[in-house]
Protein backbone atom coordinates (compact mmCIF):
# COMPACT_ATOMS: atom_id res chain seq x y z
CA UNK A 1 0.00 0.00 0.00
CA UNK A 2 1.23 3.65 -0.38
CA UNK A 3 2.07 5.85 2.74
CA UNK A 4 -0.85 7.98 4.02
CA UNK A 5 0.07 10.88 5.30
CA UNK A 6 -0.90 12.18 8.84
CA UNK A 7 -4.53 14.48 7.29
CA UNK A 8 -5.00 15.76 11.49
CA UNK A 9 -2.51 17.52 13.38
CA UNK A 10 -1.31 14.69 16.09
CA UNK A 11 -3.03 15.02 19.82
CA UNK A 12 -1.04 17.21 21.90
CA UNK A 13 -0.14 14.91 25.11
CA UNK A 14 -0.36 16.52 28.55
CA UNK A 15 3.13 15.72 29.82
CA UNK A 16 6.36 16.29 27.08
CA UNK A 17 7.36 12.99 24.94
CA UNK A 18 4.69 11.53 26.53
CA UNK A 19 3.07 9.49 23.14
CA UNK A 20 -0.79 9.58 22.83
CA UNK A 21 -1.60 5.52 22.96
CA UNK A 22 -4.94 4.33 21.65
CA UNK A 23 -6.78 1.16 22.24
CA UNK A 24 -8.82 -0.53 19.11
CA UNK A 25 -11.46 -2.83 21.24
CA UNK A 26 -11.71 -2.47 24.09
CA UNK A 27 -13.02 -5.77 25.38
CA UNK A 28 -11.68 -7.42 29.01
CA UNK A 29 -7.58 -7.32 27.60
CA UNK A 30 -8.15 -3.98 25.94
CA UNK A 31 -9.76 -2.42 29.55
CA UNK A 32 -7.75 -4.11 31.50
CA UNK A 33 -5.09 -2.28 29.97
CA UNK A 34 -6.34 0.94 29.76
CA UNK A 35 -7.32 0.75 33.33
CA UNK A 36 -3.49 0.12 34.03
CA UNK A 37 -2.16 2.85 31.83
CA UNK A 38 -4.32 4.66 33.77
CA UNK A 39 -2.46 3.23 37.06
CA UNK A 40 0.60 4.04 35.86
CA UNK A 41 -0.17 7.69 35.40
CA UNK A 42 -1.05 8.23 32.11
CA UNK A 43 -3.83 11.05 31.75
CA UNK A 44 -7.05 9.93 30.45
CA UNK A 45 -6.53 12.82 27.79
CA UNK A 46 -3.34 10.70 26.59
CA UNK A 47 -5.08 7.83 26.09
CA UNK A 48 -7.67 7.09 23.40
CA UNK A 49 -10.15 4.56 23.11
CA UNK A 50 -12.44 3.22 20.44
CA UNK A 51 -15.87 1.11 21.20
CA UNK A 52 -18.32 -0.31 18.17
CA UNK A 53 -21.31 0.22 20.53
CA UNK A 54 -22.67 3.26 22.18
CA UNK A 55 -23.56 1.30 24.92
CA UNK A 56 -19.60 0.18 25.73
CA UNK A 57 -18.50 3.74 24.34
CA UNK A 58 -20.85 5.13 27.70
CA UNK A 59 -19.33 2.68 29.69
CA UNK A 60 -15.75 3.59 29.13
CA UNK A 61 -16.46 7.21 29.23
CA UNK A 62 -18.21 6.77 32.90
CA UNK A 63 -15.51 4.19 34.04
CA UNK A 64 -12.23 6.07 32.91
CA UNK A 65 -13.20 9.62 31.50
CA UNK A 66 -11.97 8.80 28.10
CA UNK A 67 -13.64 10.27 25.34
CA UNK A 68 -14.30 6.95 23.16
CA UNK A 69 -14.04 7.93 19.03
CA UNK A 70 -13.78 6.08 15.75
CA UNK A 71 -11.38 3.51 14.87
CA UNK A 72 -10.74 5.87 12.43
CA UNK A 73 -10.23 9.23 14.25
CA UNK A 74 -7.81 7.46 16.81
CA UNK A 75 -5.11 6.21 13.71
CA UNK A 76 -5.30 9.79 12.70
CA UNK A 77 -4.47 10.65 16.41
CA UNK A 78 -2.56 8.25 18.12
CA UNK A 79 1.10 7.84 18.24
CA UNK A 80 0.58 4.18 19.16
CA UNK A 81 -2.52 1.89 18.06
CA UNK A 82 -3.03 -0.97 20.52
CA UNK A 83 -5.47 -3.61 18.31
CA UNK A 84 -7.41 -5.62 21.01
CA UNK A 85 -10.15 -7.03 18.82
CA UNK A 86 -10.70 -10.81 18.71
CA UNK A 87 -8.01 -12.42 15.87
CA UNK A 88 -10.99 -12.97 13.57
CA UNK A 89 -12.47 -9.24 13.83
CA UNK A 90 -8.60 -8.04 12.93
CA UNK A 91 -8.63 -7.99 8.50
CA UNK A 92 -11.97 -6.04 8.91
CA UNK A 93 -10.28 -3.47 11.57
CA UNK A 94 -7.18 -3.08 9.14
CA UNK A 95 -9.34 -2.39 6.19
CA UNK A 96 -10.82 0.03 8.06
CA UNK A 97 -7.19 1.59 9.72
CA UNK A 98 -5.34 1.50 6.55
CA UNK A 99 -6.09 5.02 5.12
CA UNK A 100 -5.20 7.01 8.33
CA UNK A 101 -2.61 4.94 9.57
CA UNK A 102 0.71 6.68 8.73
CA UNK A 103 4.49 5.04 9.09
CA UNK A 104 4.83 7.41 12.24
CA UNK A 105 2.40 5.50 13.88
CA UNK A 106 3.35 2.35 15.72
CA UNK A 107 1.12 -0.33 15.69
CA UNK A 108 1.13 -3.01 18.44
CA UNK A 109 -1.38 -5.81 17.85
CA UNK A 110 -2.41 -8.26 21.26
CA UNK A 111 -4.42 -10.67 19.18
CA UNK A 112 -3.80 -14.21 19.68
CA UNK A 113 -2.34 -16.01 16.67
CA UNK A 114 -2.13 -13.04 14.44
CA UNK A 115 1.52 -12.27 12.80
CA UNK A 116 3.07 -9.07 11.95
CA UNK A 117 3.89 -10.02 8.44
CA UNK A 118 -0.37 -10.68 8.35
CA UNK A 119 -0.91 -6.80 10.03
CA UNK A 120 2.27 -5.74 7.69
CA UNK A 121 0.60 -6.57 4.46
CA UNK A 122 -3.17 -4.87 5.64
CA UNK A 123 -0.87 -1.28 5.90
CA UNK A 124 1.21 1.05 4.60
CA UNK A 125 5.02 -0.46 3.39
CA UNK A 126 7.29 0.01 6.39
CA UNK A 127 4.83 0.61 9.05
CA UNK A 128 6.06 -0.60 12.77
CA UNK A 129 4.16 -3.54 13.75
CA UNK A 130 4.95 -5.38 16.99
CA UNK A 131 3.36 -8.38 18.50
CA UNK A 132 2.61 -8.64 22.27
CA UNK A 133 0.75 -11.14 24.25
CA UNK A 134 -0.31 -10.00 27.70
CA UNK A 135 -2.16 -11.59 29.77
CA UNK A 136 -5.53 -10.58 32.42
CA UNK A 137 -3.38 -10.22 35.89
CA UNK A 138 -2.51 -6.36 33.76
CA UNK A 139 -5.16 -5.66 35.82
CA UNK A 140 -3.63 -6.03 38.93
CA UNK A 141 0.05 -5.02 37.67
CA UNK A 142 0.84 -8.62 37.92
CA UNK A 143 0.99 -9.48 33.94
CA UNK A 144 2.91 -11.23 31.51
CA UNK A 145 3.68 -9.59 28.35
CA UNK A 146 5.43 -10.92 25.59
CA UNK A 147 6.66 -8.76 22.50
CA UNK A 148 8.30 -9.65 19.46
CA UNK A 149 9.12 -7.36 17.12
CA UNK A 150 7.76 -7.18 13.20
CA UNK A 151 10.34 -6.59 10.15
CA UNK A 152 9.98 -2.71 10.30
CA UNK A 153 10.03 -1.93 14.30
CA UNK A 154 13.18 -0.58 15.74
CA UNK A 155 14.96 -0.68 18.60
CA UNK A 156 13.22 2.48 19.81
CA UNK A 157 9.30 0.83 18.75
CA UNK A 158 10.52 -2.23 21.08
CA UNK A 159 11.06 0.32 24.02
CA UNK A 160 7.74 2.07 23.37
CA UNK A 161 6.16 -1.41 23.88
CA UNK A 162 8.11 -1.98 26.73
CA UNK A 163 7.14 1.30 28.55
CA UNK A 164 3.60 0.59 27.91
CA UNK A 165 3.08 -2.86 29.34
CA UNK A 166 5.95 -2.78 31.58
CA UNK A 167 3.59 -0.29 33.53
CA UNK A 168 1.52 -3.39 34.27
CA UNK A 169 3.94 -5.99 35.00
CA UNK A 170 6.38 -8.00 33.49
CA UNK A 171 7.78 -7.71 29.86
CA UNK A 172 9.47 -10.65 27.77
CA UNK A 173 11.19 -10.26 24.47
CA UNK A 174 11.22 -13.52 22.07
CA UNK A 175 11.71 -14.41 18.41
CA UNK A 176 7.98 -14.28 17.01
CA UNK A 177 8.18 -18.12 16.22
CA UNK A 178 7.94 -18.60 19.95
CA UNK A 179 4.49 -16.44 20.30
CA UNK A 180 2.19 -19.32 19.59
CA UNK A 181 4.06 -21.22 22.64
CA UNK A 182 4.25 -18.38 24.91
CA UNK A 183 0.23 -17.87 24.05
CA UNK A 184 -0.24 -21.25 25.60
CA UNK A 185 1.60 -20.88 28.51
CA UNK A 186 1.33 -16.81 29.14
CA UNK A 187 -1.65 -15.98 27.50
CA UNK A 188 -4.21 -18.41 28.71
CA UNK A 189 -2.28 -19.25 31.43
CA UNK A 190 -4.21 -17.45 33.84
CA UNK A 191 -6.95 -19.66 33.21
CA UNK A 192 -5.74 -23.04 33.69
CA UNK A 193 -4.92 -21.84 37.33
CA UNK A 194 -8.39 -20.08 38.23
CA UNK A 195 -9.63 -23.98 36.55
CA UNK A 196 -7.25 -25.70 39.55
CA UNK A 197 -8.53 -23.05 42.06
CA UNK A 198 -12.32 -24.08 40.99
CA UNK A 199 -11.53 -27.92 41.12
CA UNK A 200 -9.82 -28.17 44.13
CA UNK A 201 -12.25 -25.59 46.22
CA UNK A 202 -14.97 -28.60 44.60
CA UNK A 203 -12.56 -31.17 46.50
CA UNK A 204 -13.01 -29.47 49.97
CA UNK A 205 -16.52 -29.20 49.20
CA UNK A 206 -16.74 -33.20 49.20
CA UNK A 207 -14.48 -33.53 52.28
CA UNK A 208 -17.01 -31.37 54.04
CA UNK A 209 -15.71 -27.71 54.27
CA UNK A 210 -18.35 -24.54 53.25
CA UNK A 211 -17.34 -23.04 50.17
CA UNK A 212 -15.70 -19.59 51.24
CA UNK A 213 -13.62 -21.46 53.76
CA UNK A 214 -12.46 -23.85 51.01
CA UNK A 215 -12.28 -21.04 48.40
CA UNK A 216 -9.98 -19.10 51.00
CA UNK A 217 -7.44 -22.06 51.92
CA UNK A 218 -6.91 -22.79 47.62
CA UNK A 219 -6.67 -19.06 46.80
CA UNK A 220 -3.86 -18.84 50.04
CA UNK A 221 -2.27 -21.70 49.33
CA UNK A 222 -1.98 -20.96 45.30
CA UNK A 223 -0.33 -17.29 47.02
CA UNK A 224 2.09 -18.90 49.07
CA UNK A 225 2.92 -21.37 46.50
CA UNK A 226 3.38 -18.68 43.76
CA UNK A 227 5.57 -16.20 46.08
CA UNK A 228 7.65 -19.00 46.82
CA UNK A 229 8.18 -20.77 43.32
CA UNK A 230 9.19 -16.46 42.13
CA UNK A 231 11.21 -15.70 45.08
CA UNK A 232 13.04 -18.68 47.12
CA UNK A 233 14.85 -19.30 43.96
CA UNK A 234 13.90 -23.36 44.61
CA UNK A 235 13.49 -25.72 41.55
CA UNK A 236 9.48 -26.45 41.73
CA UNK A 237 10.65 -29.89 42.11
CA UNK A 238 12.30 -29.25 45.33
CA UNK A 239 9.65 -27.26 46.54
CA UNK A 240 7.19 -29.80 46.28
CA UNK A 241 9.80 -32.34 48.30
CA UNK A 242 9.55 -30.32 50.77
CA UNK A 243 5.90 -30.83 51.29
CA UNK A 244 5.76 -34.32 50.79
CA UNK A 245 6.45 -36.06 53.88
CA UNK A 246 7.52 -39.68 53.66
CA UNK A 247 4.74 -41.79 54.17
CA UNK A 248 2.44 -38.83 54.69
CA UNK A 249 -0.80 -37.37 52.94
CA UNK A 250 0.54 -35.44 49.80
CA UNK A 251 1.90 -38.46 48.80
CA UNK A 252 -1.23 -40.16 48.23
CA UNK A 253 -2.57 -36.94 46.52
CA UNK A 254 0.56 -37.14 43.75
CA UNK A 255 -0.08 -40.58 43.62
CA UNK A 256 -3.31 -39.80 41.93
CA UNK A 257 -2.84 -37.13 40.00
CA UNK A 258 -0.30 -39.32 38.37
CA UNK A 259 -2.65 -41.96 38.09
CA UNK A 260 -4.98 -39.94 36.27
CA UNK A 261 -2.52 -38.50 34.00
CA UNK A 262 -2.37 -34.95 34.99
CA UNK A 263 0.92 -33.87 34.09
CA UNK A 264 -0.12 -35.45 30.64
CA UNK A 265 -2.84 -33.60 30.38
CA UNK A 266 -1.75 -30.48 30.67
CA UNK A 267 0.92 -30.90 28.36
CA UNK A 268 -1.36 -31.80 25.73
CA UNK A 269 -4.02 -28.71 26.63
CA UNK A 270 -1.03 -26.66 26.39
CA UNK A 271 0.15 -28.28 23.05
CA UNK A 272 -3.55 -27.85 21.59
CA UNK A 273 -3.55 -24.19 22.82
CA UNK A 274 -0.65 -23.50 21.31
CA UNK A 275 -2.00 -25.32 17.58
CA UNK A 276 -5.12 -22.91 18.15
CA UNK A 277 -3.15 -19.82 18.28
CA UNK A 278 -1.31 -21.38 15.00
CA UNK A 279 -4.96 -21.89 13.23
CA UNK A 280 -5.83 -18.52 14.31
CA UNK A 281 -2.79 -16.78 12.04
CA UNK A 282 -4.97 -15.31 9.06
CA UNK A 283 -7.79 -14.42 11.88
CA UNK A 284 -10.36 -16.21 9.70
CA UNK A 285 -10.89 -19.28 11.58
CA UNK A 286 -13.94 -19.08 13.14
N1 LIG B 1 -8.70 -12.18 27.29
C1 LIG B 1 -7.40 -12.44 27.47
O1 LIG B 1 -6.97 -12.95 28.52
C2 LIG B 1 -6.41 -12.13 26.38
C3 LIG B 1 -6.83 -11.76 25.12
N2 LIG B 1 -5.90 -11.48 24.17
C4 LIG B 1 -6.30 -11.09 22.83
O2 LIG B 1 -7.00 -9.87 22.94
C5 LIG B 1 -8.00 -9.79 21.96
C6 LIG B 1 -9.33 -9.47 22.61
O3 LIG B 1 -9.67 -10.50 23.48
P1 LIG B 1 -10.76 -10.25 24.62
O4 LIG B 1 -10.51 -8.93 25.25
O5 LIG B 1 -10.79 -11.47 25.43
O6 LIG B 1 -12.09 -10.18 23.72
P2 LIG B 1 -13.36 -9.22 23.86
O7 LIG B 1 -14.41 -9.80 22.95
O8 LIG B 1 -13.68 -8.99 25.30
O9 LIG B 1 -12.84 -7.83 23.26
C7 LIG B 1 -12.76 -7.55 21.92
C8 LIG B 1 -13.30 -6.17 21.74
O10 LIG B 1 -13.04 -5.71 20.42
C9 LIG B 1 -14.17 -4.96 20.01
N3 LIG B 1 -14.12 -4.82 18.56
C10 LIG B 1 -14.16 -5.78 17.61
N4 LIG B 1 -14.09 -5.23 16.38
C11 LIG B 1 -13.98 -3.90 16.59
C12 LIG B 1 -13.88 -2.80 15.72
N5 LIG B 1 -13.86 -2.96 14.39
N6 LIG B 1 -13.81 -1.57 16.23
C13 LIG B 1 -13.81 -1.38 17.58
N7 LIG B 1 -13.91 -2.38 18.47
C14 LIG B 1 -14.00 -3.62 17.96
C15 LIG B 1 -15.33 -5.76 20.55
O11 LIG B 1 -16.49 -4.99 20.52
P3 LIG B 1 -17.92 -5.60 20.93
O12 LIG B 1 -17.98 -5.50 22.41
O13 LIG B 1 -18.88 -4.73 20.23
O14 LIG B 1 -17.93 -7.03 20.44
C16 LIG B 1 -14.83 -6.08 21.94
O15 LIG B 1 -15.10 -5.03 22.85
C17 LIG B 1 -8.01 -11.12 21.22
O16 LIG B 1 -7.34 -10.99 20.01
C18 LIG B 1 -7.25 -12.06 22.14
O17 LIG B 1 -6.54 -13.03 21.41
C19 LIG B 1 -4.55 -11.49 24.43
C20 LIG B 1 -4.11 -11.85 25.65
C21 LIG B 1 -4.99 -12.24 26.73
O1 LIG C 1 -8.30 -17.47 24.75
C1 LIG C 1 -7.79 -16.66 23.96
O2 LIG C 1 -7.83 -16.86 22.74
C2 LIG C 1 -7.09 -15.43 24.47
C3 LIG C 1 -5.66 -15.38 24.02
C4 LIG C 1 -4.86 -15.69 25.23
C5 LIG C 1 -5.81 -15.62 26.32
N1 LIG C 1 -7.02 -15.44 25.90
Amino acid sequence: MTKPSKPNPPHQPTKPNQKVVAVLGTGKIGEALLSGMIRSGRAPADLLVTARRQERADELRTRYGVEPLTNAEAAKRADILILACKPQDMASLLAELAPHVSTDTLVISAAAGITTAFIEEHLAAATPVIRVMPNTPVLVDEGMSVISAGSHATAADLAHAEDVFGAVGKTLRVPETQQDACTALSGSGPAYFYFLVEAMTDAGILLGLPRDKAHDLIVQAAIGAAVMLRDSGEHPVKLRENVTSPAGTTINAIRELENHGVRAALIAALEAARDRSRELATGNNT
